[in-house]
């Protein structure tokens, strides 16, 4: 057996890793489009701290990656952060002023999180009255109803104004989308089912679900040493030098593999099956690979472009409109770097997320120029990465630390910015024009002026998070039938398709499908 990975994103990465443990006798090749291996997984260190263009936290109940990290032996790199810390309590709201704000909130707002900010939060204005008229509404799911959008699921049952308060805010900070396109039940499946189990009321299902604890679904088995015991109490964690260790450790075991060979620079210009069990694959303009199994772990949308229907696999014409299905958000990743204290930036906490305006995004990004998503205050949690900030707590960091980085997050729904490529990176006394009118839309953002920073870095994340549209989970059962042959009397084709197009978007869950891809095989 011979297996090709395409892509070496963290889902192919994974695939190959696991796929090299369970078969050490079978040749596996990855091939990549890029010279860089882990895919959105970007980090660098320039002056003493540590930037990151793509995830940079990750949490403990994520068990696929604890394993990785188990097995590749990463625990003393581990840099964490306790439940107890502020970064783990406080997150923020951005709300901007408008007149035609029924309850006039405007500006940086915690989001309660004890019963006591409950209490007192202006947020409270708008939070306990739709809670509280979601508990007793009877159910008001449209009959018959297999999916919905986030945000249609939220206005008929807390109302509108928190829907597109708290609702969009939420999905701008994963999926950096619109929460009006955005499925529910593949995005946010839990919601769905507290639904459900609150016979139409999340609430009641919510309250449910609290005292008669359902039980744990049976999980796969994963390898996690003692990691658990050093998580416990740990809310967020990420490395020393940054997530690309995840990658970088991932690559330096495959090298190791005397059955694996990664080729990079090479990307596949076509896929046909041009025997029952081989695939022929060109790749890097000219090179011709054959194979008998294939892992696709780039979108579907990538993929349509170069599987060819053959003989020996026939996909049926409604195959491309299913890889084509979903768009994918683009995202401008800016992080910047003050020569102060964070105390003189931004509130402690994570950060702060930003909700869907009231007018339409692209008439917002016309007036106001900047679409910020969010922000996130990343010398809260991940100041350990930063020289001197290993041995101060996070508390000492945030009153006497040398630097503060932050990270804006720009773009999604609202488009790509328009200065995209203008923003560029950079050190030292003069700004570009740009980034000064993004610092003057974040001094009002943070309610106080910010003083000029000394780094900034910008990472230009096209299309990397699918926007799963209602309807996705069918469809992908449907793309899996057409593609890998699944479902009752298909012949498996030898094709697994894995990653974020396929499964989950989080790290955890493009670790685990790749883990599940070698261990279906
Ligand atoms: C490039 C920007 C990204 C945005 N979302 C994601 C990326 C890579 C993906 C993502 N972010 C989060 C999750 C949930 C994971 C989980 O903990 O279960 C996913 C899939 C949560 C999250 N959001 C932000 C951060 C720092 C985190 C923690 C995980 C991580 O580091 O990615 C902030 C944030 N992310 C985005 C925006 C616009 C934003 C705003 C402040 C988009």
């Amino acid at each position: 057996m011979s297996i090709t990975v395409i892509g070496a994103g963290l889902s192919g990465l994974s695939s190959a890793f696991h796929l090299s443990r369970r078969f050490p006798n079978s040749r596996i090749v990855v091939l990549e489009r890029q010279a860089k291996l882990g895919g959105w997984v970007n980090s660098t260190r320039t002056n003493q701290v540590l930037l990151e263009g793509g995830p940079r936290t990750l949490r403990p109940n994520g068990k696929s990656v604890l394993e990785l990290i188990n097995l590749l032996n990463l625990q003393d790199q581990l840099v964490t952060v306790q439940k107890s810390a502020p970064a783990a309590k406080a997150r923020y709201l951005y709300i901007p002023p408008s007149s035609s704000s029924p309850f006039a909130l405007q500006g940086l707002q915690k989001i309660p999180a004890t019963p006591k900010e409950f209490l007192t939060s202006p947020l409270t204005r708008l939070l306990i009255p739709s809670i509280l008229r979601e508990a007793f509404t009877t159910s008001n799911r449209p009959k018959g109803a297999t999916d919905e959008s986030f945000d249609a699921l939220f206005s008929r049952r807390f109302g509108a104004e928190f829907a597109r308060i708290f609702g969009s805010a939420l999905v701008h900070g994963i999926y950096a989308s619109d929460s009006r396109k955005l499925s529910v039940k593949s995005a946010f499946p839990s919601i769905w089912q507290l639904e459900d189990a609150g016979r139409g009321s999340i609430t009641r299902g919510a309250v449910k679900e609290m005292l008669f604890k359902s039980k744990p679904k049976p999980e796969d088995e994963y390898n996690l040493g003692d990691l658990p015991k050093l998580m416990q109490g740990v809310s967020v964690y990420s490395f020393k030098n940054g997530m690309q260790t995840l990658t970088d450790a991932l690559h330096a075991a495959l090298v190791r593999q005397p059955n694996v060979t990664i080729i990079p620079n090479a990307p596949v210009n076509s896929i046909s099956k041009i025997q029952p069990d081989t695939f022929q694959i060109t790749h890097s303009g000219s090179q011709t690979h054959y194979t008998t199994h294939l892992v696709s772990s780039i979108p579907p949308q990538s993929l349509k472009h170069i599987l060819r229907p053959s003989p020996y696999l026939s996909l049926p014409p409604h195959t491309t409109p299913l890889m084509l299905a979903n768009p994918q958000s683009s995202v401008q990743v800016v992080n910047l770097v003050f020569p102060c204290a964070p105390k003189h930036i931004h509130p402690q906490g994570f950060g702060y997320l930003v909700p869907r305006p009231l007018e339409d995004y692209s008439s917002w990004t016309t007036k106001h120029k900047h679409g910020v998503l969010g922000m996130v205050f990343d010398s809260c949690s991940l100041h350990a990465q930063d020289a001197g900030g290993d041995n101060m707590t996070p508390e000492e960091y945030y009153d006497n630390g040398k630097w503060t980085k932050v990270t804006v997050m720009l773009g999604g729904p609202y488009g790509f910015p328009s200065s995209g490529s203008a923003l560029s990176d950079g050190t030292g006394d003069v700004l570009p024009r740009e980034l000064e009118g993004l610092l003057d839309t974040l001094s009002v953002h943070l309610g106080r002026p910010l003083p000029k920073p000394v780094q900034w870095k910008v990472w230009n994340n096209y299309e990397c998070i699918p926007t799963l549209l209602p309807g996705h989970l069918e469809r992908v059962e449907e793309l899996r039938r057409c593609v890998e042959g699944r479902g009752k009397g298909k012949e498996r084709t030898g094709i697994t398709l894995v990653g974020a197009g396929v499964d989950g978007v989080s790290v955890p869950d493009v670790v685990k499908s790749g883990r599940r891809a070698a261990y279906a095989l």
